[in-house]
C-alpha cells in the first residue's frame, strides 16, 4: 500500500497549480451581482478558523445575524432593547468591509411571548410593533443594507399566516411595518422575505400581492428575499427560477436569495453532493440572469454550523463547505454559476492512494489533504487522504 504523503511529495512539482481562483464574492462582483454573502451566529463567532473563512472577503462580502437581531432576542420585554449581540455581527461586518442584511423585524416565529400572547388590541398592537420597528432600525441606522421588514406572512395556499399580527391588525399591518421602517431609515433597502415563493405557485403569488399592497399604500418596498431553504434533488429548475424571478422584478423590485441552502437526506453520498452542486449552480444561475437580483446570501456556509440537523430531522449537510471547513462539490457547482473558475479542476494528475477502510485505488489526483481536511498542503497528517470526486479530497 502507498500512503498517499509520500507520493503528495513526489507530485508536488508537478501537481497543478492550486492556488485559488477568485472566490464566490469576487465573482459575484465581477458579473454585476452586490455581493455573495452567508449568514452567521454569535456562538459560531469564537471558533477561529471558521471566523477567518466567514471574513474572507474574496468568498463573502455581506453577512446576514442568524439570530440576534430578531424580536426575542433585542426586544425581549417590552421597551426593553438588547442590542449587545445583533452589534457584535454589526461591527465585524463593518471591520470586514462587508455589508450586513439585517433579518428582520416583524416575524411571527422568535417572539417573546409578551407579544405572541399580548392582550391587544388593534391600536395597542401597531404601537407596540411601531416602537419595536422605529427603536431596532434607528439603533442600525447607516449600517444596514437591508432588512427583512416582514418575515414569513404567507401560508403555502398564499393566504395570510394567523399570526398576531393579522389577528389584532389585517393585512394593513404589513404596510404600516414598511412605512415605519422606512421613516427611521431611509437609505436601507426594505424587503419581504419568505421561503417556498422560489417558483411560480400561490404562495409566489401571495408575495407579489403583498408588494402590490404595500406600495399602494404609498409605503416603500424595494425587494423581496427568497429563503431558498431547498433539497437536494427537489430543488426548482434553473428555468422555473429565473421565470418567477421575473414576476416579481417586473413590478419594479429588487429581489435576493436571502436563506440559501440546499438539504439531504443523511448519509450523504457521492451522487448527493453531486446533484447538490448541480442544484447550487442552478439557483446561482437563475439570480445571475436576472439584472435585479442583487446577490445570494447562503444560510450559514458550514454544515458545522447549519440550522438544518437541529430543524429537520435526520437531514442535514446543507452547506457548501463541510463541518471541516472543507469545501464540497456545491462550491464549485456555485463558482461556475458566477462565471468563475476554480484552478484547482483544470489539471488531471492521477495517482494511487489509500481510499476509506483500506485498499488501493487510482484517482484523479486534484487536490491535496492536510492535517484538517482540505488545505491546499501536501500532506495528509491525520488519516488517509480519500478521493471523494473531481473537485475535492478529503483527510478520513
Ligand atoms: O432554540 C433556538 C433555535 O431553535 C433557534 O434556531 C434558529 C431558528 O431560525 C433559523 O433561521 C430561520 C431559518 O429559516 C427562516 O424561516 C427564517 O427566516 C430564519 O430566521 C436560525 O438559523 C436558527 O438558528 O435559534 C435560537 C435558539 O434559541
Amino acid at each position: 500500500m502507498v500512503h498517499f504523503s509520500t507520493i503528495a511529495l513526489a507530485l508536488a512539482s508537478v501537481l497543478p497549480q492550486l492556488t485559488q481562483g477568485a472566490g464566490l464574492h469576487t465573482s459575484a462582483v465581477a458579473k454585476g451581482k452586490l455581493y455573495f454573502g452567508s449568514a452567521t451566529d454569535n456562538p459560531e463567532l469564537t471558533d477561529a478558523p471558521y471566523l477567518t473563512q466567514l471574513s474572507n472577503t474574496d468568498d463573502f462580502g455581506q453577512i446576514t445575524p442568524g439570530n440576534s437581531q430578531k424580536w426575542d432576542a433585542i426586544e425581549p420585554s417590552q421597551n426593553t432593547f438588547s442590542y449587545t449581540n445583533g452589534d457584535v455581527v454589526a461591527d465585524l461586518a463593518a471591520k470586514n468591509g462587508q455589508k450586513l442584511r439585517c433579518h428582520t423585524l416583524v416575524w411571527h416565529s422568535q417572539l417573546p411571548s409578551w407579544v405572541s400572547s399580548g392582550s391587544w388590541t388593534n391600536a395597542t398592537l401597531i404601537a407596540a410593533m411601531k416602537n419595536h420597528i422605529t427603536n431596532v432600525v434607528t439603533h442600525y441606522k447607516g449600517k444596514c443594507y437591508a432588512w427583512d421588514v416582514v418575515n414569513e406572512a404567507l401560508n403555502e395556499d398564499g393566504t395570510y399566516r394567523d399570526s398576531v399580527f393579522y389577528k389584532y391588525i389585517g393585512e394593513a399591518y404589513l404596510p404600516i411595518a414598511f412605512a415605519t421602517a422606512a421613516a427611521a431609515d431611509p437609505d436601507a433597502k426594505l424587503y419581504y422575505n419568505d421561503y417556498n415563493i422560489e417558483s411560480a405557485g400561490s404562495k409566489s403569488s401571495g408575495a407579489q400581492r403583498i408588494v402590490k399592497l404595500v406600495k399602494q399604500y404609498g409605503a416603500k418596498i424595494d425587494g423581496v428575499g427568497l429563503q431558498a431553504h431547498f433539497i437536494v434533488g427537489s430543488t426548482p429548475s434553473q428555468s422555473a427560477q429565473t421565470t418567477n424571478l421575473a414576476a416579481f422584478t417586473v413590478l419594479g423590485v429588487d429581489v435576493a436569495y436571502t436563506e440559501l441552502d440546499i438539504r439531504m437526506t443523511l448519509p450523504s453520498t457521492t451522487a448527493l453532493l453531486t446533484q447538490q452542486s448541480t442544484d447550487y449552480k442552478n439557483t446561482v444561475a437563475a439570480c445571475m440572469a436576472n439584472t435585479k437580483c442583487v446577490g445570494i446570501t447562503i444560510w450559514d456556509y458550514t454544515d458545522k454550523y447549519s440550522w438544518v440537523p437541529s430543524t429537520f430531522s435526520g437531514q442535514g449537510d446543507a452547506c457548501p463547505w463541510d463541518k471541516n471547513l472543507v469545501k464540497k462539490p456545491a462550491y464549485a457547482g456555485i463558482l461556475a454559476a458566477l462565471g468563475g473558475t476554480s484552478s484547482t479542476t483544470t489539471t488531471l494528475v492521477t495517482s494511487t492512494t489509500t481510499a476509506g477502510s483500506g485498499g488501493t485505488t487510482s484517482v484523479p489526483l486534484y487536490g491535496q489533504c492536510g492535517g484538517s481536511g482540505w488545505t491546499g498542503g501536501t500532506t495528509c497528517a491525520s488519516g488517509t487522504c480519500k478521493h471523494i470526486n473531481d473537485w475535492y479530497s478529503q483527510c478520513l
